[in-house]
């Protein structure tokens, strides 16, 4: 699968230009007033009783802000912010490890958290409750588990499915925020930022053009933004214009609400092929030569949140919505009790 500019995820290229794009400051961080206002005081408390904030569980889909809100957490309290993810912890051990290494007040960083094995996480429950791990020491019945007290620490837990969580981790956290997409101010206000420090102007209506093909999601309006200033370096000595923004986003084949070639691919063939469905995934996929699982995760989520399409027990369908989309109008079922009267 090709990576598309409007993936959620990060291109495995795109790593060293997502974190010079990062605030680092809670004031930087654009959006999600509730949960930035709700932070600031569980980190100014912190501060003003000089203890260590309580931990936080940050969930929401992918781009939206997770790492970054960690990173600035970590920076607000002018801590080192150590990172791990569940996926990197196989053994309970390991994590004993990390804990046992820190130092009071930092901040630990557990991304993916809902993929940490099941030993570890019964490790970190008591970590998190008591700052403390118990080492097995030995096997059968012989082995001891030894107590080590591990100094206070900020736990930071990021996961995009938080419904995975199991209930008594989840309610270990103090403070759990839920990120949302974002709307299109804050996209905007977000590519404008981000101009700033890749040192281009940007006007409000360039800035338009790029947030409302986002998908409310930072991530994808920083990287729509990074191809507009490539196009305008090549094609107009680096001045971005609505105009270009307009060009280069069709380039890429992003279009105005954001559908890129195969979410049209996928609406188009509900429409075109099916007569608006119901038409089932597998022979979805088939038509529009794609594997099930990436119209699955990647297409049908966002048509779904647009309106576009539907989900239903026999069947993929398109909504009037999609139909309109695509400039076509859904075709019209016969009335009920035959002729159409004519006179009413
Ligand atoms: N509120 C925001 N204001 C400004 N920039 C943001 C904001 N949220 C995210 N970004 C930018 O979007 C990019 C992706 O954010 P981040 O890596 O924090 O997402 P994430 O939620 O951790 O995603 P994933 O689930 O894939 O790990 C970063 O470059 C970051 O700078
Ligand atoms: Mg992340």
């Amino acid at each position: 699968m090709t990576h598309s500019p409007v993936d959620p995820w990060p291109a495995p290229d795109e790593i060293a230009s997502e974190s010079a794009l990062r605030p680092s400051a809670l004031d930087d961080f654009e959006g999600q007033p509730r949960v930035v206002d709700q932070l600031s005081l569980v980190l100014q408390a912190a501060r003003h009783r000089g203890s260590t904030p309580d931990h936080v569980l940050l969930s929401g889909p992918p781009g939206l802000g997770k790492t970054t809100l960690a990173m600035i957490i970590a920076n607000e309290m002018g801590v080192p912010l150590h990172i791990t993810s569940g996926p990197a912890i196989q053994h309970a051990g390991d994590l004993a490890a990390i804990l046992s290494g820190l130092t009071e007040g930092e901040v630990l960083f557990l991304d993916e958290i809902h993929r940490m094995s099941r030993p570890a996480e019964e490790l970190l429950y008591l970590a998190m409750e008591d700052f403390r791990v118990d080492v097995v020491v030995g096997k059968g019945p012989g082995a001891t588990a030894i107590p080590i007290e591990i100094p206070p620490f900020t736990l930071v837990g990021a996961t995009t499915r938080a419904g995975l969580l199991p209930g008594p981790l989840r309610d270990r956290f103090g403070f759990t925020a839920q990120l949302d997409y974002y709307d299109s101010v804050d996209l905007e206000r977000i590519a404008r930022r981000s101009a700033g420090k890749l040192g281009i102007t940007l006007d409000a209506e360039s800035a338009a053009e790029i947030a409302r093909r986002s998908r409310g999601t930072p991530r994808i309006a920083n990287r729509l933004l990074r191809r507009v200033r490539d196009y305008a370096q090549v094609h107009n000595a680096g001045v971005v214009t609505a105009e270009l923004a307009r060009d280069a986003l069709e380039l890429y084949e992003v279009d105005p609400l954001g559908l890129d070639r195969l979410d049209r691919a996928v609406l188009d063939a509900i429409c075109r092929r099916f007569g608006g469905g119901p038409v089932g995934l597998s022979t979805l996929a088939i038509s529009v030569a794609e594997e099930t699982e990436t119209i699955e995760e990647v297409a049908e989520p966002f048509l779904v949140r647009l309106g576009f399409m539907m989900r239903t027990p026999r069947g993929r369908i398109a909504t009037p919505a999609g139909w309109a989309h695509l400039g076509m109008v859904p075709p019209t079922q016969e009335p009920a009790g035959g002729q159409p009267d004519l006179f009413s």
